[in-house]
């Protein structure tokens, strides 16, 4: 039998969380390399076989794709197909469309047939941490919980008929009879998720990626 292939995994690094999620990714034994990218060029640079784009702050990071030129080679890169994860301020990238933009408007990556309401839990200080229910993803230790850290998150108030919902969470504040939010969602080779798995020491999340990006699942 033949080893998998390894994966060369790029991260977006121009705002945000990028440094975690590459550390992450380096713990994932299907991972050869990890490329952080800032521009087109860079990303160009080597055939990516899958792109995360990091958590941050949305708006900032639409302005700032536009100044280096990666708004359409990222648009181009979903669009063939390729795989590609969102998480929070990701997520919002990918989203084709979206709730409460920035005053004026923030452009967006698209593709992910969603509505996505940004901000959804309310301000920074309503952060919070949930555990999750995520059968599909958390294939490895199954019984130990996955604690998910929502950070100034958004939800996904609606999905196309191609999108697989993988989790939902009931705000810790909400009433007793609240309808749980989706946060997490697989369509094809897109992935996107409202919280954080880079910021607790869990790359289970990370592992099921490169799953995807291999084609496993
Ligand atoms: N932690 C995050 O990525 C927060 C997302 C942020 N609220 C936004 O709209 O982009």
């Amino acid at each position: 039998m033949t080893a998998p292939r390894k994966l060369t995994i790029g991260v977006l690094a121009i705002q945000g969380g990028f440094i975690e999620h590459s550390h992450a990714l380096r713990q994932c034994d299907a991972v050869e390399r990890v490329v952080e990218f800032t521009n087109a060029k860079e990303m160009a640079a080597q055939p990516l076989d899958g792109i995360v784009l990091p958590g941050g702050e949305s708006s900032a990071m639409a302005v700032l794709l536009e100044s280096f030129d990666l708004l359409e080679p990222l648009r181009a890169y979903v669009r063939a197909g390729k795989a590609v994860w969102g998480t929070c301020a990701g997520m919002i990238l990918l989203s084709d469309s979206i709730k409460h933009a920035k005053l004026g408007g923030q452009s967006l990556v698209g593709g992910l047939h969603a509505t996505t309401v940004r901000n959804a839990f309310g301000r920074q200080k309503e952060s919070f941490i949930a555990t999750l229910d995520v059968p599909d993803v958390v294939l490895a230790d199954r019984e130990k919980p996955f604690r998910a850290v929502f950070i100034r998150a958004p939800i996904i108030e609606s999905v196309g008929d191609d999108v697989r919902v993988l989790a939902r969470v009931v705000r810790p504040s909400a009433p007793p009879d609240a309808e749980p939010d989706i946060v997490a969602v697989r369509q094809d080779r897109i992935l996107a998720t409202s919280f954080h798995p880079e910021l607790t020491r869990d790359i289970r999340f990370h592992e099921y990626f490169c799953r995807m990006v291999a084609g496993e699942v």
